[in-house]
């Protein structure tokens, strides 16, 4: 009885209109380790900040989104840190391999983590290397502003290197704010889409689909379920927020 009435209440409303997104937006977020890669992917595309750390080994986002009044789906790549060493720097090959099938990269530094500012300019080339004749946009985030105390970089300094390198700079604090998060990754989404979409761009992206797009074999394949990891790590910081609490 109560499933017939519940029934009638929904036909008395039009039936929805559902935009089907036409689009997928792929973004790679590289950096040195701990500047906070997982925790801007995580602000971006939930607006909330885990403070937990855990050392990724690269995961997919997904996220269906409006963008200038479009609907898109965005695919955020995390990527596991890249490291200065004696000879130069290591880079893992899922950094290599993401970057190749990117639509845009998002470099990142910590303000705190001065060895990470000297790896922009390499991985950087990396981007450009890679990229070849299909070298994507690319931004620069200056990660955990908030931090003044533990300042290893000088405000300026980030916004001589991304004129040098030629792409927008952005000083943003993802456990401080979401806005500053939120627009910078924003503002590369209405970009991207302003583009014409990439042959091999669909709503069912594939490793394949981007393969034919950087002609490239070492795609990495989304690792899946994501938002599974989210709520899992979601979960582990609100146990230890619990903890915290309970044990006051
Ligand atoms: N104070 C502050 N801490 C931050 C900020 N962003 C990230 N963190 C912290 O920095 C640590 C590292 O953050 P992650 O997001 O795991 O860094 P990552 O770059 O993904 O690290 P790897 O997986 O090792 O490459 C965590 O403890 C975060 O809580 C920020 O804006 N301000």
């Amino acid at each position: 009885m109560r499933l017939i009435q519940n029934m009638s209440t929904i036909a008395e409303y039009p039936t929805p209109e559902y935009s089907v997104p036409n689009r997928v937006i792929k973004i790679a977020v590289i950096g040195g380790s701990g500047v906070g890669k997982t925790a801007l992917v995580v602000r971006f595309l939930t607006r909330r900040f885990i403070g937990d750390y855990e050392r990724n080994a690269g995961n997919l986002y997904s996220r269906e989104v409006q963008v200038d009044g479009e609907q898109v789906i965005i695919q955020v790549q995390d990527t596991p840190g890249a490291e200065m060493t004696d000879n130069g720097i290591s880079v893992p090959d899922h950094v290599t391999c993401s970057v190749q099938w990117a639509d845009a990269v998002v470099l990142v530094y910590s303000v705190t983590d001065r060895r990470s500012f000297d790896l922009i300019d390499q991985l950087h080339q990396l981007v450009v290397r890679t990229g070849g004749a299909n070298m994507p946009p690319v931004i620069l985030l200056a990660n955990k502003a908030d931090l003044l105390h533990l300042r290893r970089v000088d405000s300026q300094q980030g916004p001589l290197l991304a004129g040098t390198l030629g792409c927008s700079f952005y000083e943003v604090s993802a456990s401080e704010d979401y806005n500053q998060v939120h627009g910078a990754f924003h503002r590369l989404c209405c970009q991207l889409a302003k583009q014409p979409p990439p042959a091999s761009s669909s709503t069912q992206t594939s490793a394949s689909g981007a393969t034919e797009k950087r002609r490239s074999p070492l795609i990495p394949r989304p690792k899946s379920p994501n938002m599974q990891d989210l709520k899992r790590r979601f979960k582990q910081a609100l146990s230890a927020k619990v903890r915290t609490v309970t044990s006051v």
